[in-house]
């Protein structure tokens, strides 16, 4: 007991803690952090789940916060030893306008960082995104690259705008002198298309499958690959880069490194079907009926129709120009940074990972068969 208690001693800050990624990664702090002593959960809206936690050796302390208000992100933050940085608006249908995804996304980022400068935390995880690579606006395809691989990231899209300017201050931030006179030790992980349990647009193809009596339309080619990764995998490698940040600070410190695990290579359409498909969904190939100018059509008559909407009520379609090209467009990652700088190998494996991301649909949507 007497060494049980020695080890707890830490104190870990989880902001976006009621989000997808968020809640997965609280989960796996408390299952695989055994020198966690609090573990806080900063977020603007506060999951009722949290209440089952607080009944174990470490104390969850929940706190309701904005991350765009500096003074509640210093006082979650201090007396913190690591900050996991996942809140974010993560919007690419129109929901949010540019300025509230530059507020959140950008200013939020850069109060953690002075709150951890102010109040003495020394290390800081962020989450980034692939988006800070790409696609880009040509549409250049990024097949099979790693952290070295050159790319023009070039972006106009609010979303990855922030999320670019939002990483690039936290590696900026490695080695800032911190409250104590020690060095700040950030680095940046960069999620492709999370899936898992809790993902929300997952669960919107899945309503719109269901909609469409079961069926769901093809609109990009299978050829097309996106490159995925489970949500309890990218959890892991946060739990465990922000272990080894405080272990190897000179290697670690001011890095990126992209999540990956043993998901395979699809179309994002494709990829979903691993998913829905058990769940009583069908593809159907309608790419012969409907050609890629008229998807772009559809496309931006969604966005006009946003547009117009607008003042009466929010009209956010999955498919809009920005999407499109997203999902039209190849990228993939094939790296073991993170496996050479950290020893990440993923927990779970692709088949436990698919048969847990069924198992949730399923119950979610009351679709067991
Ligand atoms: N979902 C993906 O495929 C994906 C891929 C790569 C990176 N990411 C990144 O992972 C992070 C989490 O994404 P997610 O998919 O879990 O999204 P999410 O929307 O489910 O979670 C984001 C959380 O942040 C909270 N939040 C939003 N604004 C806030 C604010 N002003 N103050 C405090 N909390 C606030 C939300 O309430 C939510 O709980 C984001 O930074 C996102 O950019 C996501
Ligand atoms: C309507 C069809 C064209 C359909 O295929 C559109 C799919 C589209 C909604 C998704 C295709 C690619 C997705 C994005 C990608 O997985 C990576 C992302 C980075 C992450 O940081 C946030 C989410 C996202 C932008 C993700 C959003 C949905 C897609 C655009």
């Amino acid at each position: 007991m007497a060494e049980a208690t020695e080890i707890r001693k830490l104190v870990y800050l989880v902001t976006g803690g009621c989000g997808f990624l968020g809640e997965h990664v609280v989960r796996m702090l408390l299952q695989r952090e055994p020198r966690l002593s609090e573990l806080r959960v900063f977020d603007l809206h506060l999951g009722p789940w949290l209440e089952e936690l607080k009944t174990g050796p470490v104390r969850v302390t929940a706190i309701q916060g904005d991350v765009t208000q500096a003074h509640e992100v210093a006082a979650a933050v201090a007396g913190a030893h690591v900050v996991i940085h996942t809140a974010g608006l993560v919007d690419v249908f129109g929901r949010a306008s540019p300025e509230t995804i530059y507020e959140v996304n950008v200013q939020g980022t850069k109060n953690v960082i002075e709150a951890c400068v102010q109040t003495g935390t020394r290390f800081l995880v962020y989450t980034s995104s692939m988006e800070v690579v790409g696609p880009n606006i040509k549409g250049h395809p990024f097949y099979r690259g790693n952290e070295d691989t050159p790319y023009e990231a070039v972006h106009k899209h609010p979303y990855p705008c922030s999320k670019a300017q939002a990483e690039q201050l936290v590696l900026e931030a490695n080695g800032r002198e911190v409250h104590g006179g020690l060095p700040l030790v950030t680095c940046a992980l960069r999620p492709t298309g999370i899936y898992g349990e809790g993902h929300q647009i997952m669960r919107d193809f899945y309503h719109q499958g269901l909609r469409l009596g079961g069926r769901l339309f093809r609109a990009i080619p299978a050829s097309v690959e996106h490159g995925r990764v489970y949500v309890g995998n990218v959890a892991w490698m946060h739990v465990l880069v922000a272990r080894e940040l405080q272990r190897q600070t000179a290697l670690l410190g001011g890095q990126v490194y992209f999540c990956y695990d043993e998901s395979p290579y699809k179309s994002y359409e494709d990829f979903n079907m691993e998913f829905l498909g058990p769940c009583g969904l069908r593809l159907v190939e309608t790419r012969l009926l409907v050609p890629y100018w008229l998807l772009m059509l559809l496309a931006a008559l969604n966005a006009l129709l946003q547009w117009l909407l607008r003042p009466l009520l929010l009209y956010a379609p999955l498919l809009n120009p920005y999407t499109l090209a997203v999902a039209n467009t190849t990228f993939t990652v094939s790296t073991d940074k993170a496996r050479r700088h950290f020893g990440y190998e993923p927990l779970f494996s692709w088949e436990d990972s698919r048969s847990r991301t069924i198992r949730w649909v399923r119950a979610v949507e009351g679709s067991a068969p």
